[in-house]
C-alpha cells in the first residue's frame, strides 16, 4: 500500500498556521491558546473590538513579536526556517509622518525591496521598474518626488501599499489599510484588492473594523471564531473546484489569460 501522504490540492497550502499560540505583554495576557490556518487564495478579515489583540497577532505573524507559546508557519516553514521574507507585504497600522521627513515616496516605495542583502547594493533598472509599476498600481507616480511627510493620509497609506506591493507578494497583511482615508478613496482600495484577491493569486489576511466591507465581500457570518478574534473568509474562487487537481487551476488561468487576451486584441481592433 501507498504510504504517501495524499497530495494537497494546490490552493489548499497553508500559508499560516497560527498553532496554540499564547502572548503576554508584561504579564498581562492578551491571547491563550490561538490556533487557525489560512490558506492560498483565502482572504481573511480579522475581526475584533478594541485591544483583542488583532495588531499583536499580525507582529507575531510577520515576526516582529514572538509568541510566548505555540508555534507559526508560514509557507509550511517554523519561522525560524523561514527565509521567504520577501513573498510577504506588510502595511502597518496608519503611522503619520512628520511633515519633515526627509525620504520622498519613491524612496519609501524602493525601500521595501531592501533586505540585508541588497541595502548596500545600487539600484537596478528592474527595481526601479518595479518602483514604478507599484507606484502605478495605486495610482501615486505624480507624488513620487514629493516627501512622504507632505502627504495626506489617505497619500501616505497608498505609498505604504505601494511598498508593500513592489515585490509582487504571495501574502498581504494589512492592520486597518483604510483608517484615515476618504470614502472614495476607500471604495477604489477595495476594489483594488478584491481584484488583487481574485485575479492575481495573493493570499490576505486584513485587521479592519469596517463591518460593511467585510460583509460585502467576506459574508455576513465569521467561518471561525477564536478567543475574542473572528475570521471572516473567502476563497477566491468557488472552493468545490478545489476537489480537482490543479489542472482546475491551470485551466481556469488559461481561460483568463485567454479572455484577456481576446479583450486586449479586440480594444486594438477597434
Ligand atoms: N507594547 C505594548 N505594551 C503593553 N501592552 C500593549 C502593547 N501593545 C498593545 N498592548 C495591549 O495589548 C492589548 C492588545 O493590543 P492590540 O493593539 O493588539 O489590539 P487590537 O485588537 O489591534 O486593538 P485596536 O482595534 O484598538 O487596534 C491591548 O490591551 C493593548 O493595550
Amino acid at each position: 500500500m501507498n504510504s504517501l501522504p495524499m497530495q494537497q490540492p494546490f490552493c489548499h497550502q497553508n500559508i499560516i498556521e497560527v498553532s496554540n499560540v499564547s502572548f503576554a505583554y508584561q504579564q498581562k495576557p492578551v491571547m491563550e491558546d490561538i490556533s487557525f490556518a489560512v490558506q492560498e487564495r483565502d482572504f481573511v478579515g480579522l475581526i475584533g473590538s478594541n485591544g483583542a489583540g488583532k495588531t499583536t497577532l499580525l507582529r507575531m505573524i510577520v515576526g516582529l513579536l514572538k509568541p510566548d507559546s505555540g508555534t507559526i508557519k508560514l509557507f509550511g516553514q517554523t519561522q525560524n526556517d523561514f527565509s521567504g521574507w520577501n513573498k510577504i507585504g506588510y502595511v502597518p497600522q496608519k503611522n503619520s509622518f512628520n511633515p519633515l521627513f526627509p525620504a520622498t515616496v519613491r524612496e519609501v516605495v524602493m525601500s521595501g525591496l531592501y533586505n540585508r542583502s541588497k541595502l548596500f547594493k545600487r539600484v537596478s533598472k528592474a527595481d526601479q521598474l518595479k518602483c514604478e509599476e507599484a507606484l502605478h498600481a495605486m495610482k501615486i507616480e505624480d507624488l513620487a518626488a514629493k516627501r512622504i511627510g507632505e502627504l495626506s493620509g489617505g497619500q501616505q497609506q497608498r505609498a505604504f501599499l505601494a511598498r508593500a506591493l513592489i515585490n509582487n507578494p504571495a501574502l498581504l497583511i494589512l492592520d486597518e489599510p483604510t483608517v484615515g482615508i476618504d470614502v472614495e478613496t476607500q471604495q477604489g482600495f477595495f476594489h483594488l484588492i478584491k481584484h488583487m484577491h481574485q485575479h492575481h493569486n495573493i493570499t490576505f489576511l486584513m485587521v479592519s473594523h469596517d463591518m460593511d466591507m467585510i460583509r460585502s465581500y467576506l459574508g455576513d457570518r465569521p467561518t471561525r471564531e477564536c478567543g475574542k478574534l473572528k475570521l471572516y473568509v473567502k476563497h477566491s474562487h468557488e472552493l468545490e473546484d478545489c476537489r480537482e487537481t490543479n489542472l482546475t487551476h491551470s485551466l481556469r488561468e488559461l481561460r483568463e489569460l485567454s479572455d484577456r487576451e481576446k479583450a486586449s486584441v479586440a480594444s486594438w481592433k477597434s
